[in-house]
């Protein structure tokens, strides 16, 4: 891995640059796949399932039997791991239902907010290198309890046509509506515009590599809403000499095995740290499976040496990890003083893939440095907030002039009218 020493401001930007493309990058692919689903709606949805997963499906919507059929294929351990994880999900996720809020804002003035479900969302579960069951749970979870009544879910088909077994059996355990065998830009188009098997939903959520990610940021010129930008995954580690070497490699192998374009990168004091680091990724690296991919995204990451702790946290507010571990005596400087990140994971015995799949935390995330801007998945996520008023007689005389004197101002007479009209019954 690359290893930085105490970098100079002006070069950070420049380090700290994901090894994604751009929007402008992928659009034109995007826009041409979104014109052809909109046009040709399943008939483009199956050429690019053809062309991008390598399957011609005779019909991409999984039904029953496949259902019932994967339910016996997941073992019994595995089925009673997903269910364990569920509920610490299930747990985290009710617990932030908020309550109505109600308040008389003037006497007979009545104001209300209270939240209600998004009726029809879509969900992505990336599956191009790995079928991420756990990303069922981390949405379909939260969609249940927000009690969201249409809820379907798109994932690509492996090469003979299928969603993996623990897809379906996450799916079925969580009310999935509806399943869809179609991944890429080609699901995020169809669930913009609908197709003959593919319902049109109000908002979009899930992760996806780089392409899903352009896609559902650009479905939002066509009137859908999303999630976040939630791309290729990221973590960033910062630890000092209290830390052990070889359980900060572990979690930035972790993030790296994701994709070529993950991004891990370590912020430490300590150089000594540093080089442990290093000599432990080049020796797990070499047991994993996956460690094509994940030689790929080490090469896009780095090692930063900084000396003070107060700089270090000015650079990783800067970048906005997706992820951010702390592995350092003063574990409280960084938790207090982190603005920017998707998910933060304190202490020794707090690795990143708890919150991939079990702690009860959502692992859907702003990737990107958007973690500036945008939360990630929680149960807000697929709820509205709506207001309701109502106002007594009594509170029309005590807030009407006001009206009248700011709808003139703004030289909207009717908005005057409709207030002065109800006066003048009431005086
Ligand atoms: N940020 C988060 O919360 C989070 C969570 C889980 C996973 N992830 C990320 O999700 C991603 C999963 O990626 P994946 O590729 O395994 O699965 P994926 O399902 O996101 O993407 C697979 C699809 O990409 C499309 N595709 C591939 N190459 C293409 C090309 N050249 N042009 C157009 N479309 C193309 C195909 O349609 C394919 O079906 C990883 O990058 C992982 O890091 C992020
Ligand atoms: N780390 C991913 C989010 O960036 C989520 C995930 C799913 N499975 C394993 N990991
Ligand atoms: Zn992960």
């Amino acid at each position: 891995m690359k290893t930085i020493e105490n970098p100079n401001k002006d070069t950070w930007s420049d380090i700290l640059k994901r090894p994604t493309q751009t929007i402008g990058d992928i659009e034109a692919t995007v826009n041409q796949i979104f014109n052809e689903v909109r046009q040709e709606g399943d008939k483009a949805i199956k050429d690019y399932t053809l062309r991008f997963d390598g399957v011609s499906l005779k019909s991409n919507v999984v039904t029953p039997e496949e259902i019932q059929q994967a339910i016996q294929n997941v073992p019994e351990k595995l089925q009673n791991a997903i269910k364990k994880a569920k509920k610490n999900i299930e747990v985290f996720h009710t617990a932030q239902k908020t309550s109505k809020i109600d308040v008389e804002t003037t006497n007979g003035v009545q104001c209300w907010q209270e939240k209600r479900p998004i009726e029809k969302v879509g969900l992505y579960i990336p599956g191009g290198t790995a079928p991420l069951f756990s990303t069922v749970l981390m949405l379909a979870v939260p969609a249940q309890i927000a009690g969201c009544k249409e809820i379907v879910l798109c994932s690509p088909p492996n090469k003979e046509g299928q969603l993996a077994s623990e897809i379906l059996f996450a799916a079925q355990l969580c009310g999935v509506t509806k399943i869809i065998k179609v991944g890429g830009i080609q699901a995020v188009a169809g669930l913009t515009f609908g197709t003959d098997t593919i319902p049109q939903v109000y908002k979009i959520f899930g992760p996806g590599n780089q392409y899903v990610t352009v896609a559902k940021q650009l479905a939002t010129k066509f009137g859908v809403a999303i999630d976040m930008p939630a791309g290729p995954s990221e973590l960033l580690v910062v630890a000092d000499e209290e830390a052990k070497a070889s359980y900060i490699a572990s979690d930035l192998l972790s993030q790296a095995e994701h994709g070529a374009d993950s991004q891990v990168i370590l912020v430490s004091t300590s150089k000594e740290l540093i080089s442990s680091v290093s000599e432990e990724v080049e020796k797990q690296i070499k047991e994993l499976p996956r460690q094509d991919i994940a030689e790929k995204a080490i090469a896009n990451s780095k090692l930063i040496y900084i000396e003070n702790n107060e700089l270090a946290l000015e650079l990783i507010n800067q970048y906005g990890p997706e992820h951010f571990i702390i592995c350092t005596k003063n574990e409280d400087f960084y938790v207090n003083g982190i603005a920017n990140a998707g998910s933060v994971f304190i202490g020794n015995y707090t690795p990143e893939s708890a919150g991939d799949y079990a702690s009860g935390t959502n692992h859907t995330l702003p990737t990107n440095g958007f973690s500036k801007a945008y939360s990630g998945v929680n149960l807000d996520s697929f709820l509205k907030s709506m207001t309701f008023q109502k106002i007594s007689k009594e509170g029309l005389l005590n807030i009407g002039e006001t009206i009248e004197l700011m709808a003139e101002a703004e030289g909207l007479q009717a908005h005057k009218n409709a207030v002065s009209i109800r006066l003048k019954d009431l005086i």
